[in-house]
Order: structure tokens, then sequence, then C-alpha cells
């Protein structure tokens, strides 16, 4: 089957730097945005086009037309996700939930073969509240590796790191998406657990250290002498870790963290703090890219003393600058379960 009508839930950086790009690379695709920010849909809808320049002095600006855009409190937003080909999400992890409605009205109305949903978010099972849903729809996840920052918020204008693919998770779907950008994964419950423990992993050390000593720009903090040394100590023990879990080998996870460190250091990739270190609470969950890292190398007899800095960091960060209660981050990471660890993180965040 040829998917022709894509609907792309989040009209954000991912949603429109990231994903409607690699759609409208097949041409005969028809994208149609959904997003609950009525001012951004307004400005797609009057503009009905938006650039993406790519952070490669090689690569041409992307201009992206001939679109739909709906609030998803729009009656016209169920009938088109009952119409669609493939739906696409990419609205933040914890915001799939409030999908759910939505998603069961449209099937409720939906004539032709069952729904394909992709979640295309950061996060390990991130798909499980909508299957929990009982959504009569089969539901994949894909693994978006690709940085996208929007210039500010007036504007629909993005800049994009050049990557070329979504790998997804095809035993979710009945069969494979016949749209080139899309590649289907076998074992998609391995890659995106590596990509979080590693890349997201390293993002959470650049982002909360990177806070903590004043940066803004991320390339800039990567590149800080404490934080790059602090990356390479965390993947003496955690690139080990990582392939003993995942069974594969050394050089194989090491060429996998090496491109992720060789990334974030990459001046010309414009990224911020702020987008990184945001939704703390997010990122200080037990399966999350700090406290599993964490776990696994405690399985495997390894040292956590940087993993133990960065989540006194991550702490540190959601208490100054999201207002967060620190006893609700403890309770959320699960470290109060174990006194040892808990001093040793207590011990770094107070000297903070
Ligand atoms: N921006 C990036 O470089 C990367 C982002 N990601 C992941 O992609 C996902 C999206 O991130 P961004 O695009 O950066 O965020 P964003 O904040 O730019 O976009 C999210 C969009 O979703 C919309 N939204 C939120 N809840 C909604 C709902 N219930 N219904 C409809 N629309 C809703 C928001 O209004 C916003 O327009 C996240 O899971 C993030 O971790 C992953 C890798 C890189
Ligand atoms: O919103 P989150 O989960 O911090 O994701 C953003 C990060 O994810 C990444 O994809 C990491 O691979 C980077 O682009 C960025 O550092």
């Amino acid at each position: 089957m040829m998917e022709e009508n894509i609907v792309i839930i989040g009209a954000g950086q991912t949603g429109r730097g990231f994903l409607a790009p690699l759609v409208k690379q097949n041409k005969h695709t028809k994208i149609t945005f959904i997003d609950k920010d009525e001012k951004r849909i307004q400005m797609l809808r009057e503009k009905k086009s938006y650039t993406i320049s790519y952070y490669d002095a090689t690569t041409e600006d992307v201009v992206i037309t001939d679109f739909d855009a709906y609030t998803l409190f729009d009656k016209k937003a169920i009938e088109v996700i009952a119409n669609a080909d493939l739906v696409l999400v990419s609205v933040g992890g914890e915001n799939l939930v409030d999908l759910i409605e939505t998603f069961k009205e449209a099937t409720k109305i939906r004539t032709k073969n069952k729904l394909r949903i992709v979640c295309c978010e950061n996060g390990v099972h991130v798909k499980e509240p909508l299957v929990k849903a009982n959504i009569d729809a089969y539901i994949s996840e894909g693994a978006v590796f690709c940085t996208t920052l929007a210039s500010d918020d007036q504007s629909l204008t993005l800049g994009s790191q050049v990557y070329p693919n979504l790998p997804y998770d095809i035993h979710a779907l009945d069969q494979p998406i016949a749209l080139d950008g899309f590649k289907a994964e076998n074992d998609f419950a391995s890659l995106i657990q590596r990509k979080i423990y590693t890349y997201n992993c390293l993002s959470a050390c650049i982002a909360y250290v990177g806070a903590y000593k004043g940066y803004t720009s991320y390339a800039q903090a990567a590149n800080d002498e404490d934080v790059s040394n602090m990356m390479d100590e965390l993947l003496v023990q955690l690139d080990d870790a990582i392939r003993q879990e995942y069974q594969i080998s050394l050089e194989e996870q090491q060429t996998f963290s090496a491109y992720a460190i060789a990334k974030f250091k990459n001046t010309y990739i414009v990224d911020t703090i702020a987008r990184n270190a945001r939704t703390v609470q997010r990122k200080v969950g037990i399966s999350e890219r700090m406290v599993q890292p964490l776990n696994l190398c405690r399985k495997y007899g390894k040292d956590t003393s940087v993993l133990e800095a960065m989540i006194a960091y991550a702490f540190y960060y959601g208490v100054h600058t999201e207002n967060e209660s620190l006893t609700e981050l403890i309770a959320i990471s699960g470290i109060a379960d174990d006194e040892k660890l808990y001093q040793n993180i207590m011990h770094v965040y107070h000297t903070l």
C-alpha cells in the first residue's frame, strides 16, 4: 500500500521540521497537521508554507507547501485521522495520553483498513498509554535521531540537522511503510533503549551540568572541559554495561556513543540547553535516561558516580529552573528506595 494521506499530530519542531520533509520527499503524499496550539495552526493556515534550513553548508533549504492544518479541537481533526493512511505523532511522550479520546472517535467512524499510528517521541515504551486504552489501531514507535530547532515562537521557520530516516518498529504494524525515509527496524526495542540510554543520557549530562555552569548553547556546553571529561568517564562504564545488556560488541556500542558525542560537540548544529533540559520530571523517571543507565551500570558492576552526580544536577535544575519540588523529583526517580544511592546523590546535590 502506498500511503498518501499522512497526518502529523504535533506541528512542533520534530513534526514540522523533521517528519514533514521526510514525508514530502515522497511526491505523491499530502500532509495534514494537527496541533493543540491554535496560534500555530492559524499561522500554518495563513502562511501556507514554511522553510527549513539545514546545519550543513551543502544542503539546500526545503520549503514545505500544500498541507492542511487543524486544531485538535476541530471536528475535522477526527475526520482526517479517520481517513489517514498513516498517522505520525510527535507531541512529547507525556502528552500522548491526551490523544486517546480523539483516536477512539476517529476509529469509530473509520471505514477502511485498521488505522496505523507511529509515535515519534523520545522515551521507552512511550506508546503504552495508547495501547492500554485499547484503541483499535496498529500502534508503533519511531526513533528520532534528528535535532530540529524552531527559530522562535513567532514564525514557522526551522533549522535542522540533516538526518536521512526514521527507524520504526515494523513488528507493531501490519506491513512496512512504503515511503522513502522510513526504515523498518526488526529489533526496535533494543534500538530505542540504546538511543535513550546513550544519546539522551549524554544529552542530560550536557544539559544539566551545562545549565549549572551557566551555558545557554548546547554545543558550547558539550565542549566544556569538565562536561567533556564527565562524558568520557561515563562512557567507560556505560558502553560496557550497554554492550552486555544488549549483547552487541563493545566496538558497535563505542561507535554509537562516539557518533552521539561528535554530534553534540558539533558547533554547526544549533541547539540550546533549555530545549534539552526541559521537562525534568519526565527525564528523571525510572525507565529514563539517567536512572536506567545507572541501574544497568550497577547490574554489571560498573562505577556509577558520574550518573549519581548527573541526577543531582538534574534535580537542581528541576528545583531552581522549573520550580519542581525536590521531594516529588526524588519520588519519580525511585532513588529513595536505596539508602546508599540516595545519600550519594543528596551529597552531590547539597554541594551545588
Ligand atoms: N526537537 C528535536 O530535536 C527532537 C525532539 N524529539 C522528541 O520529539 C517529540 C516532540 O519534540 P519537539 O518537536 O521538539 O517539541 P515541540 O514542543 O516543538 O512540539 C510539540 C508540539 O506538540 C503539540 N502538542 C502537545 N500536546 C499535544 C496534543 N495533546 N495534541 C496535539 N498537539 C499537541 C505542541 O503544541 C507542539 O506544537 C518529543 O518527544 C521530543 O523528545 C526527539 C529528538 C529530537
Ligand atoms: O526532548 P528530549 O527528550 O530532551 O530530546 C532532545 C534530544 O534528543 C536527541 O534526539 C538526542 O538524540 C537530540 O536531538 C536532543 O538532544
